[in-house]
């Protein structure tokens, strides 16, 4: 979706791999959409990495969940060829808070990597798959604290209707997109209880206030929080029916329960993250009240309107 550039990604699973190669599609998401001539795959993470063979130039996106960041570092460790390891930039897409540990996904990585890569940040902000996959305009934010990982990443990803911003406040940016999926968890709720437009611009706007009290505490900068990865993404996943996060939401505000919801297997990485960030936030004795409505609904059989009714008897505060 961003340039002409070549690009290799590594499936694991070998039919998929082999898939996209002979029908240049994938078969497993988006399958309606014709991918690439310059785009190829493999299974085998050898083969994945030879690829990288311009290492001034070449730059990785590791596409996983959160709770796959940890294995995918570690494939990296494993396979990532010598000439790479302190030279090619490492992305990462996932937004949310490791489930079991409550970190961030630079957390993990740090823990993994930092002695062995250094060239690593993050890509996140307002980005539906599809609508990327599409080629339609998009502007996204990289993070890092190094400059040489921005640079190479709007070098490789800024072009056509792909707009890419540059920070350094890694912590702000991923905060910003775990905490948009909870707050789109609860909008789906209220709009699957039919409460209303007014409703779902109060719980945008006092999530926000919950994104960014959480985020400055874990350290990140305020102007992050009203940014593409803040904002940007709230308003994107709040609102738009594409997220599945959202329809996670709307769902159990329909009545439904959470275990059929998630019987396909769908990615929510709000529910993954929701009590973590909890957990976190309680550590900081930050106040997060629709975070905690969330998780009332999702993991304590508390029924939606009864955690509506929660939230709207809390005592009057200043804004
Ligand atoms: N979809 C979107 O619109 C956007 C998603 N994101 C974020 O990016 C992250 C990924 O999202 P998304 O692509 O939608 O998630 P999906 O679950 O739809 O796809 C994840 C991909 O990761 C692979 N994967 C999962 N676990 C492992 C593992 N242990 N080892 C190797 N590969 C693995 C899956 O492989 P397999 O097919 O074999 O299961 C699949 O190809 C999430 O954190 C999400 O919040 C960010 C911006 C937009
Ligand atoms: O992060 C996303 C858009 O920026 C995708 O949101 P969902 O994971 O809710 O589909």
């Amino acid at each position: 979706a961003c340039t002409n550039a070549s690009v290799m990604v590594w499936a694991r699973d070998p039919q998929t791999a082999q898939h996209i190669n002979e029908q240049h599609r994938n078969p497993r998401y988006l399958q309606d959409i014709p991918l690439p001539a310059t785009l190829a795959a493999t299974d085998q993470p050898e083969q994945a990495f030879a690829f990288l063979q311009d290492a001034a130039s070449s730059l990785i996106i590791l596409g996983t969940p959160v709770a796959a960041i940890g294995q995918a570092c570690d494939l990296l460790l494993r396979y990532l060829p010598p000439a790479n390891l302190q030279t090619t930039p490492i992305l990462w897409t996932c937004k949310g808070f490791e489930q079991e540990s409550a970190r961030l996904p630079h957390e993990v990585v740090q823990d993994r990597l930092a002695k062995i890569i250094p060239y690593t940040g993050v890509l996140s902000g307002p980005s539906f798959a599809r609508e990327v996959a599409q080629g339609l305009p998009v502007a996204l934010t990289v993070a890092s604290s190094h400059e040489c990982v921005t640079s190479r990443a709007t070098a490789a990803l800024h072009a056509g209707n792909t707009r890419i911003y540059r920070s350094r406040d890694v912590v702000g940016v991923e905060v910003g997109g775990a905490m948009k999926n909870v707050i789109a968890i609860a909008c789906g709720i209220a709009d699957g209880l039919a409460l209303g437009m007014n409703a779902r611009a109060a719980l945008i706007t006092r999530g926000l206030a919950e994104m960014s009290r959480f985020g400055l505490a874990l350290g990140g900068e305020p102007t992050t929080f009203s940014g593409l990865t803040g904002l940007g993404d709230l308003v994107l996943t709040a609102t738009g029916d594409l997220s599945r996060n959202r329809q996670v939401g709307v769902a159990l505000g329909q009545g439904q329960d959470l275990a059929s919801i998630l019987s396909s297997g769908m990615t929510a990485e709000g529910v993954r993250c929701a009590q973590a960030a909890l957990t976190r936030a309680r550590g900081l004795k930050i106040d997060m009240p629709i975070t905690e409505a969330v998780c009332a609904v999702l993991f304590d059989g508390v029924p939606p309107l009864d955690a509506v009714s929660r939230l709207l008897s809390r005592e009057s505060r200043s804004e």
